[in-house]
């Protein structure tokens, strides 16, 4: 097994955290790859990429993740979230690296009240949410050495999100109307980071499904209140129905996620949501 971690889909907001994380830990053996170097689609470039650095791990960040926009483009999601995910899963099997995905809450239905397990049935509700569970399923056909983490709500300072959304919307608009009764758990992203590169460097072989957001929960609309009040912003903000905010693709109403089996079997400590909203705020002022 080779030491080279390689990163797909390096550019989106997950990948550039990973770059910062990297970063902070003095880690060298990732090797970053855009969409522009290592298409997950390109099964020729993959196994140029793989030949070259005969990874010891692959992270794949790569995904169609336009929630909306899926439910017009099937056929490019799927291929994003299930082929691509099949085509690294294929090559990491063949070089004995250990694969790490990422999925998301939107796998669940979202009608339960109860924080949702590992193994709770997934029933997605969406073609985003579809289309990334098939490529959970398309995984273990071709390996069992793999770690999937399902994350949700991601923000962070990079590529665009609800957080920098929310503060752009503060800038520009007098009173602003958010959805209150869909609950779940943001994720800030260097935190999910942190968790990847620690899996990596404990050599962690408890391979399997693993749910990983920050703790606590919320709703969107609390969350933008949070983000306001946090970030000194003098905006109304609304609480309104998911019915007052028609959108092309239906979301979970709750996907909060029990974090158990990270805490335990992965050994990550997981921050309070707001705790690390402060955090990513204080760096967006900076
Ligand atoms: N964002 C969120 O709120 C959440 C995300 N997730 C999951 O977390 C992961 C990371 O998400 P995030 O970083 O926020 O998403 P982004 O959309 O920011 O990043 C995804 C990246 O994948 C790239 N990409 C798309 N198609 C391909 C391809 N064929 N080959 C290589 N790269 C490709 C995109 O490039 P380009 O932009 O040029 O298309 C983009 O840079 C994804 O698996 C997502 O499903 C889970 C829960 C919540
Ligand atoms: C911008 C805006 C959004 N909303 C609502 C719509 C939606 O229910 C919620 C979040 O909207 P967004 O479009 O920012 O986020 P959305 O694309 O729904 O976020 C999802 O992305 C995918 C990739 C995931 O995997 C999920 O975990 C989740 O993070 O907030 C408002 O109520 N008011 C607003 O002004």
């Amino acid at each position: 097994m080779g030491s080279t971690t390689l990163v797909f889909g390096a550019s989106g907001q997950l990948g550039q955290c990973l770059q910062h994380v990297a970063k902070e830990r003095h880690l060298s053996s990732l090797v970053f790859l855009p969409e522009d170097q290592a298409n997950i689609l390109n099964v020729a470039a993959l196994q140029a990429v793989f030949a070259q650095y005969q990874p010891g791990y692959v992270i794949n960040c790569a995904a169609y993740t336009a929630v909306d926009k899926a439910e017009d483009e099937v056929e490019i999601a799927r291929k994003v979230n299930r082929d691509g995910a099949e085509n690294l899963a294929r090559l990491c099997s063949e070089y004995g690296a250990t694969f790490i995905h990422i999925s998301t809450d939107f796998v669940f239905a979202g009608t339960g009240n109860t924080p949702l397990l590992e193994t709770d049935e997934a029933a997605p509700i969406s073609v985003y949410g579809l289309t990334k569970l098939e490529g959970e399923q398309v995984i273990p056909a071709h390996t069992s050495q793999y770690f999937i983490l399902r994350t949700s709500w991601l923000y962070s300072e990079y590529a665009g999100n609800f957080v920098k959304t929310m503060l752009r919307f503060g800038r520009e608009r007098e009173e602003l109307k958010v959805i209150w009764d869909q609950a779940g758990t943001p994720t800030y992203a260097i935190d999910l980071a942190g968790c990847i590169l620690t899996i990596i460097e404990s050599q962690s072989q408890q391979y399997g499904i693993y749910h990983y957001s920050n703790e606590g929960l919320t709703s969107w609309y609390d969350f933008a209140v949070a983000i306001f009040e946090l970030s000194n912003t003098p905006v109304r903000t609304l609480p309104i129905r998911t019915a007052e905010y028609p959108t092309k693709a239906t979301r979970p109403a709750y996907s909060v996620m029990d974090k158990t089996k990270a805490k335990t079997q992965l050994g990550v400590a997981i921050p309070h949501w707001r705790d690390s909203l402060k955090v990513c705020l204080s760096r967006l002022e900076a």
